[in-house]
């Protein structure tokens, strides 16, 4: 397993919470007795990680850096969340989800899954039928990006988006026949993208769902992007959007 380093109370507190089996050992600083130490050596104990005793300089080279608040853990990969809940529950900060709403080539949810690593989307979510699952090709295209980006399938997508707006989580789906452009649409706000399958586009239960609906302009004679070309303007979009703070 391929281990780093992660310090600081939030995340190794969160890691701990999390997924503490896949944590070899804290090191933490043998001098600090507060409240929030006690706390964190606490929930070690009861995950039974190893704690290792270390001095203020020991933790320094190992992390690089003094930010560390005496606490530095040796930890493997986060195994991908494989559920919407425990995903939702680990996400930092507002989430940016990718909903592919029955997509069915292959090549089609690689290149999703790829520009959703890309963009930074912390998943892709689709229903359980009427749509490609995780196969060979799509690994392939995703290009690594199946083993980083959790891919999450749904029963009922229509309850998930309803569950979603409960989290106030927006959502925006997206069609070329809407009269809102994508570029007046916010994606600071926790966001959920919903994309249409490559030929019928979203279903009218999930069109029902969504907050709102944008197009992406179309300046050529076509009507219509490939999923996961549009995929990738609006997910780069949301990214734009939260990197100016717009
Ligand atoms: C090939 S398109 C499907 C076109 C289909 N005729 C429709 O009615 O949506 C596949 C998906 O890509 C997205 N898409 C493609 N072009 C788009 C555009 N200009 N504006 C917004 N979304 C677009 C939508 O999510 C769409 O459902």
């Amino acid at each position: 397993m391929k281990s780093k380093m992660i310090f600081g109370f939030h995340a190794v507190t969160s890691r701990l919470r999390h997924e503490a089996s896949s944590i070899e050992e804290i090191y933490v600083d043998a001098s600090r007795h507060d409240r929030r130490m006690q706390d964190l050596l606490r929930a070690a104990e009861e995950a039974k990680v190893r704690i290792i005793q270390a001095d203020d300089q020991r933790l320094d080279g190992m992390v690089g850096t003094r930010r560390h608040q005496g606490v530095v853990a040796k930890a493997g990969e986060l195994s991908l969340a494989r559920n919407l809940d425990e995903l939702l529950d680990a996400i930092e900060g507002p989430p940016l989800l990718l909903i592919l709403d029955g997509v069915t080539d292959p090549h089609n949810l690689g290149a999703c899954l790829r520009v959703a690593d890309g963009a930074g989307a912390h998943a892709v979510i689709a229903p359980k039928d009427r749509a490609v699952g995780l196969n060979a090709t799509a690994a392939k295209v995703a290009s690594g990006a199946a083993d980083t980006v959790p891919y999450i399938t749904v029963t009922n997508l229509s309850r998930t988006l309803r569950e979603l707006k409960e989290r106030e989580i927006w959502v925006i789906g997206t069609t070329d026949d809407a009269d809102k452009g994508l570029y007046e649409a916010d994606f600071v706000a926790p966001t959920a993208l919903v994309m249409g399958s490559e030929g019928e586009g979203m279903r009218r239960l999930t069109r029902e769902n969504c907050d709102v609906l944008v197009s992406i302009p179309m300046h050529g004679a076509v009507e219509s992007l490939n999923v996961s070309v549009a995929s990738g303007v609006c997910l780069y979009e949301a990214r734009r959007q939260r990197m100016l703070g717009v």
